[in-house]
Parts: structure tokens; sequence; C-alpha cells
């Protein structure tokens, strides 16, 4: 049965995902990396491409912006079969550790958003990925000398509320930068019992209007996505 946002059908939709904010970014990433990759969907813009990487079937699908948009994604990519998800976002660093177009591999999301709150009825909980798909992240990364952070990031709903000094706070209680939709994606794919992931390439600092320049961002974007995409190889069949 198709669902309400996802527009697909069981089968459209691979075991692995790859979910960026931006469906410009899930077209260049389907374009670009997966062969013979077909749109199943471009419903309210948010386009979802399966096709093939290194044999392996791969989806790619738009999540939007923010929580409420990701969870309603998540929850419908698991309903139609996923079984491995994840983000590749693009992430505001917290500290001077993290440097433009940085990769971060999240281990967890501090949940400052609304979503995931409602889902808990408010309970405390630590949305955390899953260590498998860290672990494979981290030696995709390894194996393409790529350099990258391993640690917490925090997930926000207010992008214009974050400030230099919000970021510090964060920052000394090892927050690395700050996203919109980990958090929800992290809990949603634990309720059914799914990986998650969440690989991120600095777009900016906190509280900063100004981006990294283009071309070193979409340099950024290509080493997430080539180590994302190393990572499910490993994932596969396991
Ligand atoms: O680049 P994406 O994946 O959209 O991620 C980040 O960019 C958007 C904000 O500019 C939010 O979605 C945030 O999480
Ligand atoms: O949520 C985000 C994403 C990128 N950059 C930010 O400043 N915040």
């Amino acid at each position: 049965m198709s669902q309400i946002h996802v527009r697909a059908q069981p089968g459209d939709v691979a075991e692995h995902v790859l979910l960026p904010g931006d469906p410009n970014r899930a077209r260049h990433i389907a374009e670009t990396y997966l062969e013979g990759a077909a749109l199943y969907t471009e419903h309210r813009g948010l386009l979802g491409f399966t096709g093939t990487y290194q044999g392996v079937r791969v989806s790619v699908q738009t999540t939007g912006m923010g929580c409420p948009s990701a969870a309603i994604v998540a929850e419908e990519l698991a309903r139609l079969g996923a079984k491995t998800l994840i983000r590749v976002g693009t992430l505001g660093g917290a500290t001077p550790q993290v440097n433009p177009a940085d990769l971060v591999i999240a281990t967890a999301a501090v949940p400052n958003d609304g979503t995931t709150r409602q889902l808990l009825g408010g309970a405390p909980y630590a949305p955390a990925a899953s260590f498998e798909v860290v672990e494979a992240a981290v030696q995709a990364a390894r194996a393409q000398a790529v350099p990258h952070h391993v640690g917490l990031i925090m997930t926000e709903d207010a992008f214009y509320a974050s400030t230099p000094e919000h970021a510090r706070l964060w920052a000394a209680r090892g927050v690395l930068g700050f996203e919109m939709e980990a958090s929800a994606v992290f809990l949603v794919a634990a309720l059914h019992g799914l990986r998650a992931g969440c690989l991120t390439a600095c777009s900016n600092d906190i509280g900063d209007p100004q981006l990294v320049p283009d071309e070193v961002l979409a340099a950024g974007v290509d080493r997430m996505v080539r180590v994302a995409l190393g990572a499910v190889v490993a994932l596969d069949g396991r």
C-alpha cells in the first residue's frame, strides 16, 4: 500500500536508504553514484530514487527540513520495508575543532526538538545511532582516508534561534554541531527495530550566516556520501 507522503509501493524502496534533507542533494546522489537510478516518488518535493551501488540496492529519500518531516519519512520508509536509515546531511559546527566541510559521524543526538518529545510523551531518552552503522561509517572513512569526527550532535527545531553562545555551551558538553533531523530518525528507527546512522558535512559555524563556499561544501558532501555508501556496502547482508 502506498504511504501518505512517501508515495511508493513496497518493493520500490531498498533495504538501505540514504536520507538527505535537500531534494537537490537526493538527485545529485542518485545521478552521480547510483546505477540505474529510478525516481519512485516526487510527492511534496520529497524526491526518492532507487538504484544500485557496487551491486547493492540503495535508495535515497529526501526528508525535508526538520524533525516533523523527517519522522514522517522515516516512519513511512519503515512501513515500506527499509532496514537501514542513514541521514546524509549538513550541520552547523559548534566548536573550532569542526572545520568547513568536515565529516561528522554522529554517535547520538541531543533531542532539542518537539517531535521526539511528542513521540516519547515527554519521557527522557537518548536518540542514538546504531553501533554497527557508526562502526561501518568509521571504517569506510578510514578506508577512504577521509578525516572525520565521531561524537555527539544536537538536533534542534529553530535554525535561527542558535547563537555562538549556545554553541559554546553545548560544545563544552561534548556536542560537535547542530542539525535538524537526526534525533527523529534515530528514535523512529529504534521504535521499528531498524538500524540508523547520521553523517554530516559542516556547512557553517553555528550563528554565523556565512556558509562554507559552495565548491568546498560540495566536495565535503561528496566525501560524506562516498563514506555513507561504503558503509552501506559493508552493512549489506549483515
Ligand atoms: O542539509 P540538510 O540535510 O537539509 O540538513 C541541515 O540543513 C537544513 C537547515 O539549513 C536542515 O535540514 C539541517 O538539518
Ligand atoms: O541545523 C543546522 C544545519 C546547518 N547549519 C546550521 O547552522 N544549523
